[in-house]
Order: structure tokens, then C-alpha cells, then sequence
């Protein structure tokens, strides 16, 4: 999450509000980002899904109900994520709130490279482009520009919108993404550590530069990989080899990077999911995936006994951001 789009006071003046007693539901899936070597360009949708219900009010007020994750710890005001973000997506259709209702069921854990941040900002942009007359609404390659200008990165909300495998990619104004098939033998396994790091204070850990040694290596891993995800499972162990972050922020998420660099010498194609600290392992089949959960915890039983770690055999998701109106 990086950027805080800031709507000026006199901007909503004028501007019509949406009408009271609209609902509706979007449902956004976790993505895991950077993959190894497609750092701020490739990013996995996954089976582990936010719930979001936004209802217009005219009350001026806003009201939350919030469970699962940040229940306890996020914000009730204007300055919950989800709130800036419909806030902002209102004022760019030419409209603007007068009292939200938030219902968020928060499944995707919060600081840990499953892209909580970007699955909030997606069904908030999603809710709120639902949330307009039909005349007004955008198509989701306007989600995609403004979730990225959010984030400042559009590898984790390229899937969580559209679903699957997003290949996205940046021009000086302009964001784009694009899918790919991913093979059925593919099966991503994470391992969750029970401690935080924020994606901006891992981004503060990279250099300004690489070399183009490093630069060279780490194209032809990004070319292998994208093959190895969508036709030859068999090198996703080379192909998940990163030159560009998981070395400089290893520090910040020893456990997981000793868990990775434990499951790649035993074969496994690990790697830090997103900005980290969850290690996600890219398995070949049900077997390959059914030892990696088995090696996990063998392994953090063994040398990472004070780090709690939910480990979950997932899927990928292919659907992407799903909403449903309820009333308008
Ligand atoms: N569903 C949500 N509702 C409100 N804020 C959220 C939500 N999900 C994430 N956030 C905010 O984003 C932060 C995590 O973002 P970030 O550091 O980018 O990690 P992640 O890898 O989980 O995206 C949380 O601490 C919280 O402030
Ligand atoms: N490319 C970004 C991905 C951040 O993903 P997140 O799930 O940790 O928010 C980066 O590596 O910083």
C-alpha cells in the first residue's frame, strides 16, 4: 500500500451524492506477487477470499461492521483503507458519498505478502464503480489503473481483479495487465508466519539499482517461469530463482528465508510471497504439494520454534473480483 489519494475540500461541492439504500457485495481474492523474479510485474490469484458490503447512507455517518482479520486494529473512520479508496473512486465517476455502511469479512491476513492491501482497494473501487448509475460506471481496466495508482504497484491487483496468472507491466502514465493460463498440475502452497512486515518498509530495503549481471540473470528466470507456470511445472524450481529483492529483505523475515532456502535445496520452488514474510511454495501435483506441507512442518517445528505458521494448500483463483448488487 503506498499511496494516499487526497480528494480536495471544495472538489465535492456541487457533486451529486449516490443515493441512499444502494447494497452491494464484492468478493476479492488474496494474490501472491513477484512469483521469485517478476518482482512488481507477475502476481497469482488465490482461493482465500475478503468480503466486502458497501451500503449508501444518507446519514453523513459511517457506520462498520468488521470481522476476521483487523477486526480489533483497523480504523472506523475516514481513514479506514476501504473508505479512502470508495471515497476516491466516487470523486473520479463525478460523485460522492453521504454515509457509508462497511461489512467486511477479512479472510486475506493483514501485512504478510498476500496483498491485503491491494484485495481492500479492488473490492472498495469495485463497490464504489457498482455503487454509480450504469451510465457513470467504468470497465475494470479503470479498476486497474487507479487500484495500481493506489498501490503503486499493479502486480497484486492485476489478479485480484481479473483472476489467475497477471503478467502487468507499466508505462510512464499507464498501467496494463494481461493473463495466462496456469498449468492444472501447478498448486500453491503458503506458509503464514504469525509476524508482520509492512510492504512499504520491505520496498524501503531494496537499492535504488542492480547491476546488469543481476538485471540479465533475473530476465531470463521471469522469461522461464512464465513457461514453466502455464507448460513445463518441471522448471519452476529454476524459474523461480529472484536477483532483484528477496536477498535484500531477507533480514527483515529471517524464518522465512530459511524456510525457503531449506525447501529449495530439498527441491521445492519457494519463494517470499509478495513483499513477505509468507513463504509460498509453487508445487508440481497433488504429491509435490502434500510433502512440501509435510517438509514445512517438520522444518519450522525444528528451527523456527517460537514463529506460529499457518500452512494452507490453496488454488488459483480464476474468477477475480466478484460483485453483486443487491439493491440500487
Ligand atoms: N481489508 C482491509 N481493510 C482495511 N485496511 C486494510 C485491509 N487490508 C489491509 N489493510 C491495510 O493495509 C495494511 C497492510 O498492507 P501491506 O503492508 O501492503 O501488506 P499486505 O502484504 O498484506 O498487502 C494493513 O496493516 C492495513 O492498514
Ligand atoms: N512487488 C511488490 C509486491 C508487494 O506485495 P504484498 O502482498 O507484500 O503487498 C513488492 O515486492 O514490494
Amino acid at each position: 500500500m503506498e499511496t494516499t489519494l487526497t480528494i480536495p475540500a471544495e472538489s465535492a461541492a456541487g457533486t451529486p451524492a449516490v443515493p441512499a439504500g444502494q447494497l452491494v457485495t464484492v468478493r476479492v481474492p488474496a494474490t501472491s506477487a513477484n512469483l521469485g523474479p517478476g518482482y512488481d510485474s507477475l502476481g497469482l490469484a488465490l482461493t482465500l477470499f475478503d468480503t466486502l458490503t458497501v451500503e449508501t447512507l444518507d446519514s453523513g455517518e459511517l457506520e462498520f461492521e468488521l470481522s476476521g482479520e483487523g477486526a480489533e486494529s483497523l480504523p472506523r473512520d475516514a481513514s479506514h483503507l476501504v473508505v479512502k479508496a470508495i471515497t476516491e473512486a466516487l470523486h473520479r465517476l463525478g460523485f460522492r458519498h453521504a454515509g457509508l455502511r462497511i461489512t467486511a469479512d477479512n479472510i486475506n491476513p493483514h501485512g504478510r505478502g498476500l496483498g491485503s492491501s491491494a484485495c481492500a482497494v479492488v473490492a472498495a473501487v469495485t463497490a464504489a464503480n457498482a455503487l454509480v448509475p450504469a451510465g457513470s460506471r467504468q470497465d475494470r481496466d479503470w479498476v486497474l489503473q487507479l487500484t495500481s495508482e493506489m498501490e503503486g504497484h499493479p502486480d497484486n491487483v492485476a489478479p485480484a481483479i481479473f483472476g489467475g496468472l497477471a503478467l502487468s507491466w507499466q508505462d510512464s502514465d499507464r498501467y496494463s495487465s494481461t493473463c495466462a493460463a496456469v498449468a492444472s498440475a501447478v498448486i500453491p502452497v503458503v506458509a503464514v508466519p504469525d509476524f508482520e512486515l509492512s510492504t512499504e518498509a520491505a520496498r524501503a530495503l531494496l537499492p535504488a539499482s542492480v547491476g546488469h549481471h543481476a538485471a540479465a540473470m533475473n530476465s531470463g528466470r521471469a522469461a522461464l517461469l512464465i513457461h514453466a507456470l502455464t507448460q513445463k511445472p518441471e522448471f519452476l524450481l529454476a524459474g523461480t530463482e529472484d536477483y532483484l529483492h528477496q536477498s535484500y529483505r531477507a533480514e527483515a523475515m529471517r524464518p522465512s528465508a530459511d524456510l525457503i532456502a531449506a525447501l529449495r535445496r530439498a527441491g521445492f520452488a519457494a519463494v517470499v510471497s509478495g513483499a513477505g514474510p509468507t513463504v509460498l511454495v509453487l508445487a508440481n501435483g497433488e504429491d509435490q504439494a502434500a510433502a512440501a506441507v509435510e517438509f514445512i512442518g517438520a522444518f519450522t517445528a525444528g528451527n523456527t520454534p517460537d514463529v506460529g505458521w499457518r500452512v494452507m494448500k490453496l488454488a488459483v483463483d480464476v474468477e477475480g473480483a466478484k460483485v453483486e448488487v443487491h439493491r440500487r
